[in-house]
């Protein structure tokens, strides 16, 4: 849903991520400084009880990791490695945000509320794992009302509020949380499966891309950069699909297994 912002927030971020970047900042270096503020702030605040520092914490870390893309970009420094840290580093902040509001409810006495955060934090994983596997495979799944920055706001503006002592909005927060991601991961499913569905060629597709893919076919669609459903959207046709990803059983070049 607020990926639609992007564009926006990309006109804001251009120019900080170009004051950054002439400081000689590394885009990966912002990936993973953001990461490691994120996991400090929550593992080192929120199992204490500490929720409103924590999300201040966490929040400006977060915006600072949200630059790494733009210092990448106007740097020419955009890199596979990037992208995959960017992803999987997300992965990590994720979880040590949830499992921190999960610890310090529990520690608090609130088992069935640390229950929902534990949900929350296994429902975000598979979202994301979801679009993951499906661009792994050549298709698109930029769809979910609880995409990652939905997510994050909603737990970061309930945790800090419950922080200055506000009632019952974390336990609504988590509860509306554990609803959206389930929603979320409907949506990427149903997808998935339209696109798998509109796929003609009735073969099983083989878990793995060919292990020379990338080397040969993904160098002309340009720097080799960029989301993976940004490129599977641009380079194929309707269903979204790169036909060199899809590695299929009876291949002639392929053994079969
Ligand atoms: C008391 C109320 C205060 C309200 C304050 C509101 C302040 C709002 C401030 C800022 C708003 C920022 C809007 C951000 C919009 C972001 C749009 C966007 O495009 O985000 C995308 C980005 C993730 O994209 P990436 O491509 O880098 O990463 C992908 C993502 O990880 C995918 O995950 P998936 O969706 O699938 O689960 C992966 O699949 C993919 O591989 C990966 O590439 O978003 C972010 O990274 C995070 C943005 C979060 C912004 C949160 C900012 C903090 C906001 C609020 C905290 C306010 C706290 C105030 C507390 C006050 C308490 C009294
Ligand atoms: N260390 C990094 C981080 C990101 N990238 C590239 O930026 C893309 C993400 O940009 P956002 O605006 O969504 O943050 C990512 O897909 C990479 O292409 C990078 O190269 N190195
Ligand atoms: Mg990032």
């Amino acid at each position: 849903m607020l990926n639609k912002v992007r564009p926006a927030l990309g006109r804001v971020l251009t120019p900080v991520g170009r004051t950054i970047a002439r400081t000689g900042v590394t885009p990966n270096a912002i990936t993973i400084i953001g990461t490691a503020g994120v996991v400090a702030g929550a593992l080192g605040f929120f199992p204490r009880g500490e929720f409103f520092w924590g999300v201040l914490l966490i929040t400006a870390f977060v915006l600072f990791d949200m630059l790494d893309g733009a210092v990448a970009r106007v740097t020419g420094k955009i890199s596979k490695w990037g992208a995959f840290l960017d992803s999987t580093m997300d992965r990590v902040a994720d979880a040590a945000i949830f499992s921190g509001v999960m610890i310090g409810l529990y520690r608090d006495g609130q088992e069935q509320l640390a229950g929902v955060a534990l949900y929350c934090l296994v429902a975000g994983v598979v979202v994301s794992y979801a679009k993951a596997r499906a661009e792994g495979l050549g298709y698109t799944c930029n769809v979910g009302i609880a995409e990652r920055a939905e997510r994050l706001i909603v737990i970061l503006v309930a945790t800090g509020l419950d922080g200055l002592g506000v009632p019952y909005v974390l336990a609504a927060a988590l509860w509306v949380l554990a609803v959206l991601s389930t929603v979320t991961v409907g949506q990427r499913f149903a997808a998935v499966r339209a696109q798998a569905l509109a796929d003609t060629d009735p073969r099983p597709a083989a878990p793995t891309p060919p292990p020379d893919a990338g080397r040969r076919r993904d160098r002309p669609s340009g720097n080799g950069t960029g989301n993976a459903s940004e490129k599977a959207a641009g380079r194929a046709g309707k269903g979204g699909r790169r036909k060199w990803n899809v590695r299929r059983l009876d291949s002639a070049s392929e053994p079969r297994p």
